[in-house]
């Protein structure tokens, strides 16, 4: 495949799955789920509802035991780490979830302080400030700082939901659904938002969505979930080229500008 990004290292898999598979009683959700994702990668990950792409997540970041399969990340089979050792990991890992609201009662600065006052207690007030004032001109807004969230739009609200996240230094990012609910201007801002993020903090990130201006904005690989295993992967011309009913049915009924 070809990249053209120059964050992108392939000498070096921040994950690996093999043989992955997932079911709730009958069920049968991941059925041979192979994927590898190279550090600095933007991997969109694309399936209809239902078809397991939060369980997928979920399995990557420890919160659900697969049936089988080897799940690597950063170098750890997820599978074997007890609780304590998956809460190191998940420091590693930034998650951008539609549920990671901002706290309505705290500033914009005491909504970005407060990851790091609870995971790096011996950081001095200044270094603090100098890492709020680094993410939240990462992601444009420093002009909000001293704001409440009430005071913000919707898509400043992602931004900084985004920036809190960063604030850890992840080195892995997890969007779940990062356009939904927003209007298309703003789904452009988050998609180069997700773009900075790769170029600025040098993340590997899985972008999961139904947008498909999103997938082909954001991803240097689009990997296609279908009846439990990735049926096609490669970047959103391979994917969306491929002589496959299925995939260009996905195609169809998902709008593209
Ligand atoms: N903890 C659970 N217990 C039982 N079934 C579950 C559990 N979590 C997920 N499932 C089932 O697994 C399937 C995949 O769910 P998942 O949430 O991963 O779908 P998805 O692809 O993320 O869908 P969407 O795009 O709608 O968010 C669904 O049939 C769901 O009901």
């Amino acid at each position: 495949m070809q990249h053209q990004s120059p964050y992108i290292d392939c000498n070096v898999e921040m994950i690996t799955i093999q043989g992955l598979y997932k079911s709730f009683g009958d069920n049968h959700v991941l059925r041979g789920v192979d994927l590898k994702v190279c550090k600095g990668e933007n991997l969109v990950v694309l399936g209809r509802s239902g078809t397991g792409k939060s369980v997928l997540i979920k399995i990557i970041s420890g919160l659900l035991k697969p049936d089988a399969g080897t799940v690597i990340v950063l170098g750890e089979n997820v599978v074997d780490l007890n609780e304590k050792e998956l809460r190191e990991l998940r420091l590693k890992i930034g998650f951008s979830f539609q549920s990671s609201a901002l706290y309505d009662s705290m500033t914009v600065r005491e909504n970005l302080e407060f990851p790091l006052v609870r995971h790096h207690r011996k950081l001095s007030k200044a270094e603090v400030s100098r890492s709020v004032e680094r993410v939240l001109d990462a992601v444009g807004l420093s002009q909000t700082i001293n704001q409440m969230p009430s005071e913000l739009s919707g898509g400043q609200r992602k931004r900084i939901g985004i920036a809190r996240t960063l604030i850890l230094q992840p080195q892995i990012m997890l969007y779940d659904e990062p356009t939904a609910g927003l209007d298309p201007i703003t789904s452009g801002e988050i998609n180069r938002l997700i773009n900075e993020v790769q170029r600025q903090f040098h993340t590997t990130s899985i972008i999961i969505t139904h947008d498909l201006t999103c997938a082909k904005e954001t991803g240097d690989k689009v990997a296609m979930l279908l009846d439990g295993r990735f049926v096609k992967q490669g970047t959103f011309e391979q994917v969306f080229n491929a002589q496959d009913e299925r995939i260009k049915s996905f195609y169809d009924y998902n709008f593209i500008q």
